[in-house]
């Protein structure tokens, strides 16, 4: 049903697509004019080139599943490694809402923002192919892999759905690391904001490190925004339904609203992840399930100044606390219960790069 009001609501429709056909058609209603929309050289794979690219979907290539999608490991033609994501939950209307996707995302560059490569409509599922984080997420970084979510149609997911990659580096994740993601998400989300793009679905997961620990922002998909959305237009006062994997990332207020600062509040979450080391929600952490929660738990140690008392035990006394408490002030900005009150994404990098980012004596980035 949900799909259904999704595709209703969504202002794209399209034909199918053949597969003798590689050109790109939108059709929108009363306009059925044919015209290229994917620019900026987001090529669209043919079936025999993505069954090339991803050996088939073969399960050894699996590397992660979220609630929408599975993720493989691809090789486009080339060389370059990439990530191949199948929509597992696609809706009927999937071919129009993906070029709506692709187009939007195809006029997206920004160094931290994970681009786009190529994207497959006709072979099965849709697929969206983009850069391969090579590290992982912030998530499997900071708290381990996380734990197989069940298979598309609510069946236990098979153990290979847990990501293949080395044990998390939890260990190596220093301050100076920390910092670094936390500016560059934040430099991503801020570029997302100014190009008039609201994320809505800002996590750790959602954090993709790569090579030095450079992160990049995934594109959170159109079908999950247009699910939001149309539960939002079609509750007025319904909380909507919010899936384990994000539980803690939301003021509750705001799970009935949408808006960039909506993405402000979990970064805000995710910066706490930073600082803590600990999961948004965590139920088996002694305490009330209030105190479960990070920023409940967090926001009066932080407002108290009482750093050394949140800060992640792994980094012992390897950290500035000064720097640390004012990372920790930025994420009370972030969390703030107005909405009206938190900074934008532009000002976050602008409070990361003046008060926390390590420099040395000539006041180089460390
Ligand atoms: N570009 C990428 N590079 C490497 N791994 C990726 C990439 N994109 C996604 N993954 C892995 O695949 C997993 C599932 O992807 P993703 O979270 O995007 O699925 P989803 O169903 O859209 O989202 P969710 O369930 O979180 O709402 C991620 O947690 C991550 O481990």
């Amino acid at each position: 049903m949900g799909w259904m009001n999704a595709a209703l609501l969504g202002c794209v429709m399209c034909s199918s697509s053949k597969d003798d056909d590689d050109s790109v058609e939108i059709a929108r209603p009363g306009n059925r004019r044919r015209e290229v929309a994917i620019a900026a050289g987001v090529p669209e794979l043919t079936p025999r080139e993505l069954k090339e690219a991803t050996a088939k979907f073969s399960a050894s290539r699996l590397i992660g599943r979220g609630e929408h999608a599975e993720v493989f490991r691809a090789t486009l033609r080339g060389g370059r490694a990439a990530a191949a994501k199948r929509l597992i939950r696609a809706p009927p209307a999937a071919a129009g809402i993906l070029r709506e996707q692709v187009a939007a995302a195809s006029k997206l560059r920004h160094e931290n923002v994970v681009r786009l490569l190529g994207y497959s409509i006709t072979a099965g599922l849709p697929v969206l192919l983009y850069e391969l984080a090579d590290v992982g997420t912030l998530h499997d970084v900071l708290h381990g892999t996380r734990p197989p979510l069940a298979g598309p149609r609510g069946a236990p997911a098979p153990a290979s759905t847990s990501i293949r990659r080395p044990p998390p580096a939890t260990a190596t994740l220093g301050w100076e690391q920390r910092v670094r993601i936390a500016l560059d998400a934040a430099a991503g989300l801020a570029y997302l904001h100014a190009a008039a793009v609201t994320h809505r679905g800002v996590r750790s997961t959602s954090v993709l490190l790569f090579q030095g620990f450079r992160a990049k922002i995934a594109e959170h998909d159109v079908f999950k925004q247009k699910q939001q959305l149309a539960d939002q237009d079609l509750t007025q006062t319904v909380i909507r339904y919010v899936p384990d994997t994000e539980v803690g990332y939301y003021h509750p207020m705001e799970l009935m609203c949408s808006g960039r600062k909506m993405d402000v509040f979990s970064f805000g979450v995710v910066l706490l992840e930073l600082l803590t080391g600990r999961k948004p929600h965590d139920n088996t952490l002694p305490g009330t399930r209030v105190q479960q929660f990070l920023m409940f738990w967090a926001r009066p140690l932080l407002a108290q100044g009482r750093v050394e008392e949140c800060i992640d035990p792994k980094l012992g006394d390897q950290y500035p606390p000064a720097g640390a408490l004012k990372l920790g002030r930025i994420a009370l900005q972030c969390l703030q219960d107005h909405p009206a009150s938190r900074p934008s994404m532009d000002t976050v990098v602008r409070l990361i790069n003046r008060d926390v980012v390590v420099r040395d004596q000539r006041g180089a980035r460390v």
